[in-house]
């Protein structure tokens, strides 16, 4: 069998679906996208195709040492982005041509279910406590917000009680009948994480997430050091070169690799392992797609140290397309009592509506975060 066509498709509502054709008609689906930047991930794909046609996509572990070391330069957020979609299409050719979901291929299945949480709060955390009461009835029990608005590097009483304030509100409301995350979304500079995770830690939040910036990545261990509160980071971590400076450092109780952004299943699932040696859990990032999603679950599944699983149905991002409207077995994504079973078709188990796709990437968006800005006029972390 031979690779013979790649094919890249933006679609609402800031996703990427690629698809890679075979001559003996096996067609593999993945999900090549950095949020904001997918028209540079998709030259990315298209550079990288030199490497792909003629060849045999059974061959994957040669296929992805290829595109990662035969161009001289590596790793980064758009190469390893194109380099995972990639990977998810030749894990799902993989799993059709042998008639077996992907998590077989893996080892099988380590667990029945798969946890599931919801995003409430938008970018600016609002109505968050009437949002949870609504994905309650859904049967989630488990949800993330931001914890913040912009943030200065050394800011006031006032923002940090704000932040607080919202988080005391909800152990008010729920108490434990339900766990959440707070994202500080690389909007919190080393000074101030200090004092809001030392004022956070009475409300016991499940984890603090990119508590500083992935460059500022020394200081997990510090503030491991000052807190219980489980840290957790990994959106913006390529590869497993980055990890290991981060598992020898300490200081992360969970890694959250992107598997559209990290290198696809293949890397993700190494990572995963990384993280067990260390006794770090696993809970994959993924605001994104259904074959994003899919290659999350793959590996959730065959991963002792998967606890949590980021998934994008309703999250603020999805204006103008959600989570399954590009996927036929929609049923194989229901979440029951915030769990999410094995996807069991072969391959990535996403059966694709393609002419939804071609119809929506008529109108592809360009998709671009805001840009926000302090008060004196400064650029903020968004
Ligand atoms: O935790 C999350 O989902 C992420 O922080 C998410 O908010 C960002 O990755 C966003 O998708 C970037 O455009
Ligand atoms: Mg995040």
């Amino acid at each position: 069998m031979k690779i013979i066509k790649l094919t890249t498709y933006r679609v609402p509502p800031r996703w990427m679906l690629l698809k890679i054709e075979t001559d003996e008609g096996v067609v593999g689906w993945g999900e090549p996208v950095i949020e904001g930047r997918a028209r540079s991930v998709e030259t990315a794909v298209q550079e990288l195709e030199s490497y792909l046609i003629g060849q045999d996509p059974a061959r994957i572990n040669d296929l992805w040492q290829t595109m990662y070391r035969a161009g001289f330069y590596r790793g980064g957020a758009i190469l390893m982005s194109a380099i995972a979609g990639i990977d998810q299409a030749l894990w799902d050719i993989k799993g059709k041509v042998l008639g077996k979901p992907v998590y077989e291929l893996l080892g099988g299945l380590v667990r029945d279910r798969m946890k599931m949480y919801s995003w409430v709060g938008g970018d600016r955390p609002s109505d968050i406590i009437e949002q949870i009461r609504t994905l309650q009835k859904g049967g989630f029990n488990t949800f993330k917000m931001n914890a913040t608005e912009e943030l200065g590097m050394l800011d006031t009483s006032a923002k940090v009680d704000e932040a607080v304030r919202r988080v005391a509100e909800i152990r008010e409301a729920f108490g434990t009948t339900i766990e959440f995350g707070l994202d500080f979304h690389g909007r919190v500079a080393a000074p101030m994480a200090k004092v809001l995770l030392r004022e956070l830690e009475q409300y016991r939040p499940l984890f603090v997430e990119e508590p500083v910036l992935a460059e500022q990545a020394e200081y997990y261990p510090r503030l491991a050091e000052q807190t219980s509160i489980p840290l957790a980071a990994g959106e913006r971590m390529y590869s497993r070169f980055e990890f290991k400076n981060v598992f020898a450092a300490g200081g992360l109780s969970i890694v959250q690799p992107d598997l559209s952004h990290a290198g696809g299943i293949t890397e993700c699932v190494k990572i995963a392992s990384m993280a067990e040696a260390y006794d770090v859990t696993l809970a994959p990032h993924c605001p994104l797609g259904p074959v994003a999603l899919a290659s999350c679950l793959h590996v959730d599944f065959v991963s002792y140290n998967a606890v949590l699983q980021e998934q994008s149905m309703g999250i603020h991002y999805n204006k103008g397309g959600e989570l399954l409207d590009y996927v036929i077995n929609k049923d194989d994504f229901k979440i029951i009592d915030g769990y999410c079973n094995p996807l069991t078709k072969p391959g990535l188990g996403v059966e694709v509506d393609e002419a939804r796709v071609i119809e929506a990437s008529k109108n592809a968006p360009d998709w671009r975060n805001p840009v926000w800005r302090h008060e004196d006029g400064s650029v903020a972390e968004w």
